[in-house]
């Protein structure tokens, strides 16, 4: 194998071996001879331990060591010896070079005595342990040191001047470079003949040897009367130190071009490398240029079909706006284009393109919905007793109503007006109603979901047509505008629930539009973001409405949107830790819970049986355990007919009453906590959220349909 791979010679009797895979002299004489036999030349080694240096018996161990390989050799001139103390390798301790020459001469007597003077004067004897560039050049000096083993300064580049350490005689003295026709002065110094004669420049008679001082003439013939060194000038030619320098120069050489053409493929892999990173830069870039363009376009077309829309059904129905259910048109819409699918898109254009067109055809199959669903309403206010109505605020309907047979006066709510709105004796010809402003940037837009009033009086509603929620003074000042589009901190993207929690705080429910998880995040009066209270880390709910319950802990109502996950109400408490999850039991398991509220320790939820026809007010216990149920009634009379409504509920703290909102019948019902009807309003159609002012005088409607869409109607003293 040895051969095999090119080796001429093995290194045998080696310390390493010798010490610690225990090889006996007996066989490193076998190795020796076997190596010996198949052609390969041998540098054997010997050398005695610190110990057996110490103990003074370094010669005898040689002896012994030398002897074992002597005996297995009949060719010394394929054997070098090399002495190499164990003390010394790879310890950086070196031999003096008195010690090493005093071993070597031993080996060398030891070869005259019992080889031959001839074979004692021919065989090299190397020194090896810790040769070093600085320790090199003495060894060399020793007469029975014709060499080196070297460990690890062969591995740096102090090996050339190891490698140099004999050729010191070759440099001379002046210009430091190897001799090129060393001239011998009288003094029998060496210099070169280049130094030389640049030396005799500056001279006529005589010179001083510019290494001894000694005073040297000047012949006549000028530096070619000095006589050449023809024996170190053969030195130097035949030298093997310069044959090897000479190899390693040329390996170096090699070795640099191939660094070289190395480093080139590098640079070029990686200029291509980047070169192709910027191409697909580029491409991504292009690509997603094209997208916003295709969805720009198909934002404005879908946005504009929506305006004629509403501007179609408006001119239909002036006094009563569509009855557009923004609600499931957004749904529809959005859940043909989600957001994380825009990987898909941008490598799908058309796939991309069909989708939009289905969110198309949505709209238009929506708009026909919708027209077919408008009848007029039969009832606009249909008050008892001696209620009073205290604001009318609608999009485009601010401030005043007519009433049948009377001349409008100012602008003036052009409505289908019931025939029993003359029992609301508050309401007089031209009655002004002090309404919420909705500021004008936020009017055309405008899309209430919920609402909620605190202790005060103030009022916030959620806006998802601006990704806001507006907050209003108790006497419906506009105070500030909180959120704004965005899945950032501080942003709204989808608001549904809202509440408020003490200490003037604002709990806002974002829903999960566009693959974002829901969240529910808190601002301050002023409508500063302040914290995150919940997140959910799956998208596995959408959280709709929101409540406050003991010790400011959110009662959510949640949605599924993930299969596998049921509807349900979580619980948070303030550190955002879900505490507890109801209503996907057996028992009482709810279906489409619109909204929960909390009194006494009860939770009451008003739910929505689709498949049955029929919506209900759950309770279940501060467990979560399901109790009963109440204040059933039908979500719609005709199962053909397209819209539902939805029941949604409302707690009047003050008198301790379950307020419930059907749409169907346009009726609040007020029940006892216990599940008996109290007393029962009518009012609009098309609420989504109610609330009751803790003083327990008003509540506020929120509706998306019904007679006044898109409105938020502070109805009535309750
Ligand atoms: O064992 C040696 C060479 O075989 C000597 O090694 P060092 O030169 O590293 O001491």
């Amino acid at each position: 194998m040895i051969k095999d791979i090119g080796c001429e010679w093995v290194i045998l009797g080696h310390s390493e071996r010798r010490n610690i895979f225990k090889e006996t002299d007996e066989l490193i004489g076998e190795k020796v001879a076997h190596a010996l036999s198949e052609g390969l030349k041998v540098i054997a080694c010997i050398g005695e331990l610190l110990s057996e240096r110490e103990a003074g018996k370094t010669t005898e161990v040689v002896s012994r060591q030398i002897k074992a390989i002597a005996d297995n050799v009949s060719d010394w001139s394929k054997v070098v010896i090399a002495y190499e103390p164990v003390w010394a390798i790879g310890t950086g301790v070196t031999a003096t070079p008195q010690q090493a020459q005093e071993v070597h001469h031993q080996l060398r007597g030891w070869l005259k005595e019992n080889v031959s003077a001839a074979i004692a004067s021919s065989t090299r004897i190397i020194y090896g342990g810790s040769v070093n560039a600085k320790n090199c050049q003495e060894l060399a000096k020793e007469g029975d040191v014709d060499g080196f083993l070297v460990g690890g300064a062969s591995l740096k580049p102090e090996f050339v001047q190891i490698v140099n350490a004999r050729l010191k005689e070759s440099i001379c003295p002046i210009c430091l470079e190897e001799y090129v026709e060393p001239k011998v002065l009288p003094c029998l110094h060496n210099i070169c003949k280049k130094c030389l004669k640049e030396m005799l420049h500056r001279h006529t008679q005589t010179f001083h040897c510019p290494i001894c001082r000694a005073v040297c003439p000047i012949p006549e013939r000028g530096v070619a009367g000095f006589p050449t060194n023809d024996y170190l000038a053969r030195l130097i030619r035949e030298s093997p130190a310069k044959k090897v320098i000479q190899e390693i120069k040329k390996a170096l050489k090699e070795c640099s071009e191939k660094l070289v053409i190395v480093r080139r493929i590098q640079d070029e892999a990686r200029i291509d490398l980047e070169r192709q990173g910027e191409m697909i830069k580029e491409k991504i870039h292009e690509d997603f240029e094209n997208l916003v363009d295709v969805l720009r376009k198909q934002e404005e077309q879908l946005c504009s079909e929506v305006d004629s829309l509403v501007e179609k059904e408006e001119k239909k129905h002036p006094a009563c706006f569509l009855s557009l259910q923004t609600e499931t048109l957004l749904t529809h819409i959005e859940g043909r284009i989600k957001l994380r699918d825009i990987l898909d898109i941008a490598n799908d254009k058309e796939h991309f393109m069909n989708r939009i067109r289905d969110a198309n055809v949505a709209c238009t199959k929506l708009s026909h919905l919708h027209s077919a669903e408008t009848e007029k309403p039969k009832t606009l206010f249909k008050f008892i007793g001696n209620k009073e109505v205290l604001q009318c605020v609608s999009g485009n309907m601010f401030g005043l109503v007519t009433l049948k047979g009377h001349e409008p006066s100012n602008t003036l709510i052009q409505s289908p007006v019931s025939e029993n709105l003359q029992s609301l004796d508050v309401l007089k010809p031209g009655t002004r109603f002090h309404s919420l402003d909705i500021p004008q940037p936020f009017k055309k837009r405008f899309q209430p979901f919920a609402v909620a009033m605190n202790d005060e009086g103030s009022i916030a509603v959620s806006d998802q047509g601006n990704h806001s929620v507006l907050l209003y003074s108790k006497g419906g000042e506009f105070l500030a505008r909180i959120g704004g589009r965005g899945s950032s901190q501080g942003s709204l993207e989808s608001p549904t629930g809202v509440t408020f929690l003490s200490r003037h705080l604002i709990a806002i429910a974002d829903g999960c539009l566009f693959g974002n998880p829901a969240r529910i995040q808190a601002f301050d009066s002023s409508g500063r973001f302040t914290r995150c209270l919940v997140k959910l880390y799956v998208n596995s709910h959408w959280f709709t409405r929101v409540s406050v319950g003991n010790n400011d802990q959110l009662i959510v109502t949640c949605t599924p949107v993930m299969p596998g996950y049921d509807a349900c109400i979580k619980v948070f408490n303030t550190s955002g830790d879900e505490v507890l999850c109801f209503g996907t039991g057996l028992s009482g398991k709810l279906l489409h819970p619109t909204k929960a509220v909390l009194h006494n320790n009860e939770y009451f939820v008003s739910d929505v049986d689709k498949k049955n026809n029929r919506c209900m007010v759950s309770v279940f216990d501060q467990h979560g355990k399901y109790l009963r149920a109440f204040g059933e009634c039908m979500l719609k009379k005709d199962p053909n007919e397209h819209a539902f409504y939805p029941l949604v509920i409302a707690l009047d703290v003050a008198d301790f009453r379950v307020l419930a909102y059907s749409g169907l019948y346009r009726l609040v019902r007020c029940y006892f906590p216990n599940g008996a009807l109290d007393s029962y309003y009518n009012t609009l159609g098309g609420v989504t959220d109610m609330a009751v002012t803790g003083d327990g005088r008003v509540f506020v409607v929120c509706g998306g349909a019904g007679e006044f869409p898109h409105s938020v109607q502070v109805i009535f003293h309750y």
